[in-house]
């Protein structure tokens, strides 16, 4: 999958993938969760102590999910959690059920961040729609300032997909686990600088209507 796409078509081929093809949101996110974690696995991070920083749209669903597949390979892991709950797509309002039952911390403190051995960021992705700014911009420079390896979870949050604008302030990730294809944002300098090292993930997302092979 050499192909790059715009936002527009990453939100067009994940409507049509869950409204037309009929995959539910919630194995989309599993398949999400899964990819990123097992580059976590394969790669050569600290994992002694995980934070996932993670927003209320479907890009932190993906990034609970993560913390909740770590936790349960016995990874110490904790959760910080930006934004209004109130406002959690139904997807991530689940992941966070899920992320308690399991008894995962949850910190507002911006230090676990700085100290953590390895971060997840899964503040924003394609949904990112303005400047950054206040909490999400303290939790991105917490991020940056941390000696720990990051990975991000479809884009680097901040980052526009598709121009690789930096919105204020972005995560520089050393590495980063996209869904489907890559986005053209992240093959400029600016996006290429703060992705990393990237992964397309095929998550059973696609852009063809009908994959001819299997029709
Ligand atoms: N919809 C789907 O089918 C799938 C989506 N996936 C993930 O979901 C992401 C897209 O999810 P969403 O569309 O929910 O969008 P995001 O989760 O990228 O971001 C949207 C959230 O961020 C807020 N926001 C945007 N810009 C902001 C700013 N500057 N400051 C503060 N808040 C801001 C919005 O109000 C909203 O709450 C993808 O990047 C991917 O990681 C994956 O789970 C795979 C399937
Ligand atoms: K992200």
């Amino acid at each position: 999958m050499s192909k790059a796409i715009t936002i527009a078509e990453a939100q067009r081929y994940d409507a049509h993938t869950i409204n037309k093809v009929g995959i539910p949101a919630l194995v989309l996110m599993e398949r999400a969760a899964l990819a990123t974690f097992n580059n976590i696995l394969n790669d050569d991070f600290d994992l002694s102590q995980v934070i996932v920083v993670a927003g209320v749209g479907n890009n932190g669903g993906d990034g609970i999910a993560v913390a909740r597949l770590l936790k349960i390979r016995g990874i110490d892991v904790e959760l910080y959690i930006l934004g209004d709950l109130e406002k959690a797509t139904p997807q991530t309002d689940q992941q966070l059920k899920i992320a308690q039952y399991y008894g995962i911390p949850v910190t507002n403190d911006l230090n676990h961040i700085v100290a953590a051995s390895m971060i997840v960021d899964a503040i924003f992705g394609v949904g990112l729609s303005r400047e950054v700014t206040g909490n999400f911009a303290n939790a991105i420079n917490a991020i940056n300032a941390a000696d720990a390896k990051k990975v991000a979870i479809d884009v680097p949050s901040g980052i526009n997909a598709d121009t690789g604008d930096v919105m204020g302030v972005a995560v520089v990730a050393d590495s980063t686990t996209t869904m489907a294809y890559n986005k053209i944002g992240l093959l400029t300098a600016s996006g290429k600088h703060h992705a990393g090292t990237v992964h397309v993930a095929d998550i059973g997302i696609y852009a063809q209507d009908h994959l001819e092979h299997v029709r």
